[in-house]
């Protein structure tokens, strides 16, 4: 089964005018596979996920896009696209912990409503041996007595444990990881990305991890996609694309990792990154021509006005960037 997204776009209504903060972005995830979605801060990662959620501010409208889950496909234009699509099972796991948790429940209850929702005929006892079990799964030591905590007893990594007890119960077809380990420390950052694995290897789920960390993905994505400016430039296996980048802004990215893990190995302050030069546009007006242009180091005359198309790079028939070039006369 496979969980795919076609031709995404999103504006949000500004005082003065209109950000087009998506523009047909596509992302396709087959089931048990993790698909990092990269990109820099403001590149739209969060209003992708929104918007498969149902979670979308206000002033956001989705001018375009259909996901298909389980072969049936929603149109995400329509108000009630996401109350469906979530009805085929999805789940989300934010940076913040506490946006999924109530703060005036035990995780006990939190746990066994899943379950009561999931299978509203099974009994109380049942629920919680089954709410206990998915804490000892996610390694949460001590699970009968967690289950009688509530989330302020716990540490951030403890309850993002929770949260993904959570998405264990309620078995998702997708479930969406939106920084799930920034707001914690690196060791802790490892064994939450590992309980997410787990996760996809008990249930079968597709992952979409969205982060800013090419690491992450890296070390544990199968596939990758890279959003610029509401624009995905480039999509690939995460082996193709990190051996060949097809666009100049991924291969900027991997330089960038490569140097803040060279400065990180010297112990350097973190505020020594390296970074690309150079901001992004502002989406109320995108430049015409290649989205990437004003900040490319190979870019050439064309790429100032004509719109690059999704070029294959290689052989790898999964692999494309949106680059001039990578066209073929
Ligand atoms: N409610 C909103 N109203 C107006 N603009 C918004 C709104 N929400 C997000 N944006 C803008 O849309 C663009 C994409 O934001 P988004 O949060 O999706 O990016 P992101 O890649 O997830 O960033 P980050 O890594 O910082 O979370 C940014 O320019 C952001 O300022």
């Amino acid at each position: 089964m496979a969980i795919s997204v076609r031709n995404l776009s999103v504006d949000y209504s500004l005082p003065h005018g209109t950000a087009h903060a998506l523009r047909d972005v596509s992302l396709e995830i087959q089931k048990g596979e993790l698909l990092g979605l990269v990109g820099e801060s403001g590149s739209g990662k969060s209003t992708v996920a929104f918007a498969l959620m149902g979670l979308l501010a206000n002033n956001a409208k989705v001018i375009s896009g259909t996901a298909k889950i389980d072969g049936k496909s929603f149109d995400l234009t329509k108000p009630n696209a996401t109350a469906a699509l979530r009805g085929r099972g999805m789940a989300m796991i934010f940076q913040d912990p506490m946006l999924s948790l109530n703060p005036v429940f035990t995780v006990g209850t939190q746990l066994c409503e899943v379950l009561r929702r999931r299978s509203p005929g099974s009994d109380r006892k049942t629920r919680i041996g089954m709410a206990e079990d998915a804490l000892d799964k996610v390694k949460l030591s001590n699970p009968q007595r967690r289950m009688g905590q509530y989330p302020h007893e716990l540490s951030g990594g403890m309850r993002q444990r929770v949260v993904i007890a959570m998405a264990l119960l309620s078995e998702p077809a997708l479930l969406i990881a939106d920084e799930p380990t920034t707001a914690l420390d690196v060791t802790v950052e490892a064994q939450i990305m590992r309980e997410i694995i787990g996760l996809r290897d008990r249930i079968g789920c597709a992952v979409l991890l969205i982060t800013h960390s090419l690491g992450l993905v890296t070390e544990y994505c199968d596939k990758l996609s890279v959003l610029y400016a509401g624009e995905r430039l480039e999509s690939g296996t995460v082996n193709e694309v990190q051996q060949q980048p097809g666009h100049p802004y991924t291969r900027m990215l991997f330089d960038c990792e490569v140097q803040i893990d060279r400065e990180r190995h010297a112990d350097a302050s973190e505020n020594r990154f390296t970074v690309i030069a150079g901001e992004l546009p502002d989406t109320r007006q995108r430049p015409p021509g290649c989205i990437f242009n004003g900040r490319c180091d190979v870019s050439f005359a064309d790429c100032a006005v004509v719109d690059p198309g999704d070029y294959p790079v290689g052989n790898d028939t999964e692999h494309s960037a949106r680059c001039l070039r990578l066209e073929t006369p």
